[in-house]
């Protein structure tokens, strides 16, 4: 899925915000956890099959209000071959339910490695004559440290198969600025990278104004994400930060357009973990997930108005 259905499916349903789901054991209330203990035992299969119900129920308690995912893969990683096994099941099982995927994988490499990173997440694996689709994301997010070469084969994919990535310009954690803020010939880096992107995005605009090549920007600084709205206003933005990180709703206005879109919010321990705070063990993850996912909802969309 492009782009352009990103933007129809962030029309459709009038939220411009993504769930994260990076779900730990601790994340998971703990009846799903002892069912799948009782199963299968203290083993990194049990703590694979509590995931997956988890993701597949968060999945059915919002894909009709929220328009995306984003499953970050060292949550997947942390669970070894079956982790994967569970990546590429909520991927599916998103796309069933009409969801975009974004894959976030913060990859790069040299040129040639950064191949294998895209064909796995955007691409094939070709075998013989077949090519076999992978994790088939429709987006993932990458790491711009190591220049063009290793962005390269992303633009690849993008052209080939309608997807989209999202390059690190300006990330949500506090050190974020040890690099990112420091001066390159006059401007900070992360304006550099910024300056990239018309060069990145060459003949990979949309119908909807906005271009495959995306931009993780985040809610807590404000400031960066004005200053580089004005220098890729095509970018669609991925902004983490809100809630858990502490950003608000009044942080994130400067990521979007005038047109009220060009920008995504993600919150993933926010809309995960909001049973813990209604006192039912868990009982209700669902419902807590859904009313947390209409609250953000309403919260952003009444800041970009
Ligand atoms: O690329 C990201 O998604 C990302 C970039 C960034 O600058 N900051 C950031 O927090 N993230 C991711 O966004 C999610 C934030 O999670 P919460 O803080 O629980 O909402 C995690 O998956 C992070 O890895």
């Amino acid at each position: 899925m492009s782009v352009q259905k990103l933007v129809e499916c962030i029309r459709q349903k009038n939220n411009p915000t993504v769930a994260g789901l990076d779900a730990r054991l601790e994340y998971i209330p703990s009846f799903i956890v002892s069912q799948c203990v009782e199963r299968y035992g203290e083993t990194l299969e049990a703590a694979a099959a509590a995931m997956q119900q988890f993701n597949i129920s968060l999945i059915d308690a919002l894909h009709d209000i929220v328009p995306a995912i984003k499953p970050q893969a060292a949550y997947y990683e942390l669970l070894g071959p079956k982790g994967a096994e569970v990546l590429k099941n909520t991927i599916d099982y998103a796309h069933e339910k009409g969801m975009y995927v974004i894959a976030d994988i913060k990859r790069n490499d040299i040129g040639a490695t950064a191949s294998a990173y895209a064909e796995a997440y955007l691409g094939c694996t070709k075998v013989g004559d077949k090519e076999l689709p992978v994790y088939n994301a429709d987006s993932c997010t990458v790491n711009a440290y190591l220049g063009t070469d290793g962005i390269e084969p992303f633009l690849k994919e993008c052209r080939a198969r309608e997807k989209a990535i999202y390059i690190l310009v300006k990330t949500s954690n506090p050190s974020s600025g040890e690099f990112q803020n420091r001066d390159m010939e006059g401007k900070p880096l992360f304006v550099r990278v910024a300056e990239q992107f018309a060069k990145w995005g060459e003949g990979l605009d949309t119908p909807s104004g906005y271009n495959q090549v995306g931009a993780v920007v985040g809610a807590t600084y404000p400031e960066e994400q004005k200053i580089i709205r004005s220098i890729i206003p095509k970018a669609y933005f991925l902004v983490p930060g809100y809630g858990a990180q502490g950003a608000t709703a009044k942080d994130i206005a400067n990521a979007f357009n005038d047109d009220g879109l060009g920008a995504i919010v993600n919150s993933s321990r926010g809309i995960m973990c909001a049973w813990k705070k209604t006192g039912k063990d868990g009982a209700d993850f669902m419902e807590a997930a859904r009313a947390e996912a209409i609250r953000m909802r309403d919260d952003i969309v009444s800041a970009i108005r």
